[in-house]
């Protein structure tokens, strides 16, 4: 696989704080950590240790109490509500355990969406969502609506939407938390396989320590700090 040095997202001595009234539960204290191009990283932790809290500081959708997030170089406090979603949109593309398809559009319209939303002319984006649709396995099932596919052929099809705009990095949550463990096993080969296609940078956060021994580097959250262990053979 070819990668670069460089940095796609940062965390910089993050810490989050709730606080309701009088009560704050510290969840997360003091991460740091670089995601480069092309790599993958999986965040594991038990229920409740700030995984998707971690998800959402570093997809810029929460303010940390502490720290700073940066993606491609620039801090997310920095920016304006506006320039913080079109940051985000052009360099994170987002994979969740459910997939969120659209239930009236077909797989093609689905995948295409995102380039439509950015006003991309529609034969455009259709080429480039058919493209995709192939990367997935998926290219005979382009007219399907989501009803009309499995599970896994729906998780596909939101992985195909997640690359259309070609970001720098895909955060997943729980990519393979819905699924049987043969789709999961393939949703799973699908990713690294696109991750080293396309040198997209793969962060995923999961329960599963088999899916996470797969991506090779591994972040564990305890008692809201990180334990680092790095898994040469995964
Ligand atoms: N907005 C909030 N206000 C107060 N506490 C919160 C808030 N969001 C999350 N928490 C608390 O922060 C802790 C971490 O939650 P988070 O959802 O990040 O954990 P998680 O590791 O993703 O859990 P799971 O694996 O069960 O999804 C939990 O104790 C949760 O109750």
């Amino acid at each position: 696989m070819s990668k670069s040095d460089s940095v796609i997202l940062q965390a910089q001595g993050l810490s989050q704080v709730f606080q309701e009234g009088l009560l704050a539960t510290p969840v997360l204290h003091d991460i740091n950590f670089s995601l480069h191009a092309g790599e993958r990283l999986a965040i594991v932790g038990a229920s409740g240790s700030g995984k998707s809290t971690l998800l959402h500081l570093l997809a810029g959708l929460a303010q940390p109490s502490e720290g700073e997030v940066f993606l491609q170089g620039q801090a997310f406090a920095s920016l304006s509500e506006a320039q913080r979603s079109q940051l985000r949109n052009q360099h994170l593309g987002f994979v969740y355990q459910f997939h969120y398809l659209l239930a009236e559009l077909t797989a093609l319209e689905n995948v295409m969406l995102p380039l439509r939303i950015a006003r991309v002319p529609a034969k455009q984006a259709q080429h480039k969502a058919q493209e995709l649709l192939a990367a997935v396995g998926l290219a005979a099932r382009a007219d399907h609506k989501p009803s009309e596919l499995s599970g896994g052929e729906r998780q596909r099809v939101a992985i195909a939407r997640a690359l259309i705009t070609e970001p720098a990095c895909i955060l997943a949550d729980e990519p393979t938390g819905n699924l049987d463990s043969k789709s999961a096993e393939q949703v799973l080969a699908l990713m690294l396989n696109l991750n080293e296609q396309f040198n997209t940078a793969l962060l995923v956060v999961t329960h599963d320590l088999q899916l996470a021994k797969q991506l090779g580097n591994k972040i564990e959250l305890v008692d809201g700090q990180i334990q680092r262990d790095n898994d040469a053979n995964a």
